[in-house]
């Protein structure tokens, strides 16, 4: 190095020292405190650990790769969270005084608040990485310590945590730092890779030869074009050292049409500075047969929690609280739009708990006659009323005994019927319509509803009180357009539709296409879509545009032809005659229902959700 730059460097991190020490008095903290080793509790340690669980999966072979290079220096190395409670720790503490070997195990905090200046709290702070050694601690009872610590930035650019080598400050090594650094940009390129797999991943560098190396830059693209994240070499390469908002687009940045990064085989990029780079594209995985052995039965491949995380993050948090409150007589109550996948989201929670083995049983309250609902729920006895079948019948309630009732549509049920149900759910009995005898009953129940319950309290349509008895866990289900995994859902939709035994493949540009697609109808609509058009493809075995449905195809034209020239400002304006006070009237009339509120304007459903989407988020 330079000496100016030496001159620098150790001017830099003077100073940042000097504003540490300062915070540290701020803090209360006093040189010759005595270093405070409050443990965080076990439980709040285990929510910790789960909460960290991607940061600490990614970190575990990351650091343990990095203690292969330091083993026998006497150092620990201290994986903390973003704010400094130690989430694990690895190698000897040996080297620390006998009262103080437990300041680095899981569960210490090495936040500045709590020990002043040191690597860890003050890399945090400034977001920067740091050594901090000897006398450079604020507290005189770390000054045996020499800690270097760089901070980690999740995929979204988001401080998540820090990697932190602690040794005795005599045997403190100057390399120290500069091999944590190297490590954390490892762990960040890991997570950025595993955060986006069904994205295009490109890697590039203007000196080929450093492709692949940990210097080379990452930048990942949905696939439609806009830029999803870049890790640090990237950004750097590409001068932006945050993402821009709106992201730009592949064509944007690199001068190219898209179709340049859908091909595996290109080579050479231009940066939009002007600098030719080399590069390697790595492509979403295509849909494509499974093996015989990885298979799943028919049944498996949708009918557990696990076969439906396919990798979006809401999702995966979703059910993630779906399974902590298996068997544990919590109602579940699901939210989402139509076709989401509430119903076989319910159904694999069934078959996840202990009632796997009881009926599941699911009633839709907006398709049965209301006259019907309460016989179809609640069951009639002998000759309850006219026309009801002489031995009476068994509820859907009691069907459900020993299993799961599963209430789809609930905000559609009616008033009266809402009063009942609260009753069973409270009392946990049923009285058949015309009996007197109460039936008991054990049921887990989950709702589900794409309406606002809210809203409908507030109209005098359903019952406060059943709303809370209902929403013991309330989970929201993405709509399709909002979900990162949308290609894993693409390929295993295609797995489930096409015939036994059949391996279509999807063209680039009807991967593009159904990846620009708002998907008004979800998962359903996807399911109909790719029946039809692998059918349609079975011989050629590749499913290209031709074989799209023609409304998907109208539907997407005008999607193309609605973005085009409307500056963001006057989308409400540009609608034309759907206006956004019409739309917003209509629905209001139809409290909500899209169906209802498109037959109203004398639109299809697809357009009002098309036009729905263009307008400000929370408009309508
Ligand atoms: N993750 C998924 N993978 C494959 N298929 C799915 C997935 N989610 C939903 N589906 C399919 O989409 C269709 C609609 O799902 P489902 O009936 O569960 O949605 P819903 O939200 O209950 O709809 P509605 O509100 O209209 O009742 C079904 O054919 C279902 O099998």
């Amino acid at each position: 190095m330079p000496l100016h730059t030496t001159a620098q460097a150790s001017a830099d991190h003077a100073h940042l020292l000097t504003l540490a020490h300062e915070r540290s008095r701020r803090y209360g903290l006093a040189l010759r405190d005595a270093p405070h080793y409050q443990r965080l509790g076990q439980g709040a340690l285990r929510d910790a650990l789960d909460q960290h669980r991607f940061l600490s999966r990614h970190a575990t072979p990351v650091m343990e790769h990095l203690y292969a290079q330091i083993a026998n220096t006497g150092s620990m190395l201290v994986l903390t969270s973003a704010s400094g409670l130690v989430l694990h720790s690895l190698g000897d503490s040996d080297f620390l005084p006998k009262a103080d070997q437990v300041a680095l195990i899981p569960g210490m905090d090495w936040s500045e608040q709590a020990q002043g200046t040191n690597a860890i709290g003050t890399a945090l702070q400034e977001r920067q990485a740091i050594t901090v050694q000897g006398a450079q601690h604020f507290m005189h009872a770390n000054h045996s310590l020499a800690c270097s610590c760089a901070p980690i930035f999740g995929p979204h650019g988001e401080l998540m945590g820090a990697l932190d080598v602690t040794s005795e400050h005599h045997r403190h090594h100057p390399h120290t730092l500069a091999l944590v650094r190297m490590s954390v940009q490892m762990l960040e390129n890991q997570m950025l890779t595993a955060q986006f797999p069904q994205a295009i991943r490109i890697h590039f560098h203007a000196r080929p030869e450093f492709l692949g190396t940990l210097v080379e830059g990452i930048a990942i693209f949905a696939p439609d074009g806009p830029l999803l994240s870049l890790n640090r070499s990237a950004q750097f390469q590409l001068g932006l050292p945050t993402l821009p908002q709106p992201a730009p687009d592949f064509a944007a940045l690199f001068n190219q049409p898209l179709a340049t990064a859908w091909n595996a085989q290109t080579q050479h990029l231009m940066l939009h500075s002007g600098v030719r780079v080399g590069c390697r594209i790595h492509l979403p995985q295509r849909p494509s047969a499974p093996t015989a052995a990885a298979k799943p039965s028919a049944t498996q491949r949708l009918s557990h929690l696990q076969y439906l995380d396919t990798g979006d993050v809401q999702l995966a948090h979703a059910i993630a609280r779906l399974r902590k409150v298996l068997d544990k007589d919590i109602p579940v109550m699901l939210l989402g739009e139509t076709g989401t996948g509430k119903d076989l989201l319910a159904h694999a929670w069934h078959q996840d708990s202990a009632r796997a083995d009881q009926p599941f049983i699911a009633v839709n309250c907006a398709s049965i006659p209301e006259s019907l609902i309460e016989a179809e729920l609640f069951g009639y006895a002998d000759g309850a009323f006219t026309g009801a079948r002489k031995k009476g019948a068994i509820g859907k309630i009691a069907q459900a005994h020993g299993g799961t009732l599963f209430l789809d549509e609930i905000g559609d049920m009616p008033l009266p019927l809402q009063a009942r149900l609260l009753r069973v759910l409270q009392e946990r009995c049923i009285t058949p319509l015309g009996s007197e005898k109460d039936i008991p009953i054990d049921i887990a129940v989950v709702c589900a509803t794409h309406q606002d319950l809210k809203a409908r309290i507030a109209q005098g349509l359903f019952r406060e009180d059943l709303y809370y008895r209902l929403n013991g866990l309330v989970v929201r289900l993405p709509a399709l357009r909002e979900r990162s995994d949308l290609l894993a859902v693409i390929a295993k939709v295609l797995q489930v539709v096409q015939p036994e035994g059949a391996a279509c493949q999807l063209a680039p540009d009807v991967l593009e296409k159904l990846a620009r697609y708002p998907w008004p109808g979800n998962v359903r609509q996807l399911h109909n879509v790719l029946r039809t058009a692998s059918v349609l493809a079975a011989e050629e075995g590749i499913v290209t545009c031709a074989d799209l449905p023609d409304d998907f195809l109208e539907d997407y034209a005008q999607i193309l032809a609605d973005e085009a020239p409307a500056a963001p400002e006057n989308k409400a304006e540009n609608l034309g005659d759907f206006t956004l006070q019409r739309m917003a009237q209509a629905l209001q009339a139809h409290q909500g229902n899209v169906s209802a509120a498109a037959k109203a304007l004398g639109i299809s459903r697809n357009t009002f959700y098309r036009k729905k989407a263009l307008l400000p988020p929370g408009a309508v």
